[in-house]
């Protein structure tokens, strides 16, 4: 998409506080665990955004009731074995097309699968190969990605099964999370180099614990849930810190001061680690009862490996691009699978603005240079157009496309974004 939005460029440092909407990884997961609890569910500010009503949808059309409309959504279980067919967008979700599946497996009748453009090339064999281990019919066409049918019948054996989750964490997470359901619960066992997004994990483990579901987690590479009931719970859902990461990232570039309201003292969300991140890069980064508040000071490179948290490489490899010293970011090879090639994209991106970069197997180097502005292509990613907006804040003329491609995660990005760097004196 061609539409460009002209970044806004701080004159000083950029200051104010801000407030996130909810976070998509617990939005999702308490969406799906509502659809086959025991009762109706509250999911209690819920992150409205493409992803989320994605879910919603694909649930509501296997038969659950998601009634999304104030901020506390409602949600009434799905009735197990009714017949019914559907079809699921998942638009370019990767928490729906890998933790749907498993659901509409408990379903009987048929549910097509499919999804943007993109979403027909991220990575999905090893959830359907499990889900057929598991008892579950799926029609892939042999292709291991979308489209796909999955025919449910109505029940899901369940057992023991063995993958290979290192493409995506979200592999796991999805039958963990439709686990208890099974007849014989589930017990997923990796295989293959070390699975990305380990706080991703932990949060499934933790909602799945919130909710009255026995999971062990305690041998390495290995998840047992035991079949039994998914209590239904009243949840409030926490503001999403990897969405916080470009606001944060503004005060570090510029040495000013933003604070992200209610930012939770305790949370397995990854983004919780841009606090560490930050002070390895210079920040003054302080968390209270308001919230997290970041002031920026010199702007170090540093050397991270960003496997467990992948979903913040833009904005962390857009950071390090305006730092005084080099930096190489690791442990990213998975992120080629999120929602566009990512370090082939920030590589393109930050080379076009004067950026000195190396793009790596599984990761990014970068060494300091002077950057200018330019286009910055976006590729339908949330997090890339965040890349983008934070470079604008220090590099004038950075041209974002596509910025509305944020609805993913965060709709109100832009104006949330030039409120907030605007209101600090910025050349809009
Ligand atoms: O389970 C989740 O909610 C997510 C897991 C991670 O996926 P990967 O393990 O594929 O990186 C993360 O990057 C994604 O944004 C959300
Ligand atoms: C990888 C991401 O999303 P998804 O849930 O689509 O995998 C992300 O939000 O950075």
């Amino acid at each position: 998409m061609s539409e460009l939005w002209s970044a806004p460029t701080s004159r000083g440092p950029v200051r104010g506080r801000v407030t996130i909407p909810g976070s998509k990884s617990l939005t999702n997961r308490a969406l799906v665990l509502a659809a086959i609890a025991d009762g109706p569910s509250v999911v209690r500010r819920a992150l409205r955004s493409r992803d989320t009503e994605l879910m919603a949808r694909a649930l509501s059309s296997l038969g659950a009731t998601v009634d999304t409309t104030g901020d506390d959504w409602r949600v009434t279980p799905l009735v197990r074995g009714e017949r019914r067919d559907a079809e699921v967008d998942c638009g370019l979700a990767g928490t729906v097309m890998r933790f749907v599946p498993p659901v509409a497996a408990l379903v009987n009748g048929s549910a097509a699968f499919d999804g943007d453009p993109h979403a027909r090339t991220r990575p999905m064999a090893a959830v359907l190969d499990a889900l057929r281990a598991l008892g579950a019919d799926v029609d892939d066409g042999g292709s291991g990605t979308l489209p796909f049918t999955v025919r449910g019948a109505g029940r899901v054996r369940g057992g023991e099964v063995v993958l290979d989750a290192s493409a995506s964490s979200q592999f796991v997470s999805a039958l963990l999370l439709a686990g208890a359901a099974y007849d014989e619960g589930v017990v997923v066992r990796h295989v293959g180099p070390p699975v990305p997004s380990q706080p991703h994990l932990d949060m499934t483990v933790d909602v799945l614990r919130e909710r009255g579901v026995e999971v062990d987690d305690s041998e390495p590479d290995v998840w047992r849930v035991a079949p039994g009931p998914v209590r239904a719970v009243d949840v409030t859902v926490e503001p999403d810190l990897s969405n916080a990461a470009p606001f944060v990232a503004a005060a570090a570039a510029t040495r000013g001061e933003v604070l992200v309201v209610g930012w939770p003292a305790r949370t397995t969300q990854a983004g919780d680690r841009l606090r560490d991140i930050l002070t390895r890069m210079g920040a003054e980064v302080r968390l209270d009862d308001e919230g997290l508040t970041v002031r920026g000071g010199d702007l170090h490179g540093l050397d991270l490996d960003m496997r467990d948290i992948g979903e913040l490489a833009p904005v962390v490899a857009a950071l390090a691009a305006l730092a005084d010293s080099p930096s190489r970011l690791r442990g990213l090879a998975h992120i080629r699978g999120h929602e566009t090639d990512r370090l082939a994209a920030l590589h393109r991106e930050l080379t076009r603005l004067g950026g000195r970069v190396t793009e790596h197997a599984d990761g990014l180097g970068l060494e300091p240079a002077p950057l200018h502005g330019a286009r910055f292509a976006t590729y339908a990613d949330h997090r890339m157009a965040h890349a983008g907006a934070l470079l604008g804040v220090v590099v004038p003329g950075v041209e974002v496309e596509d910025v509305a491609t944020t609805a993913k995660t965060f709709p109100g990005f832009a104006e949330a974004w030039s409120a907030l760097v605007t209101g600090s004196g910025a050349d809009a």
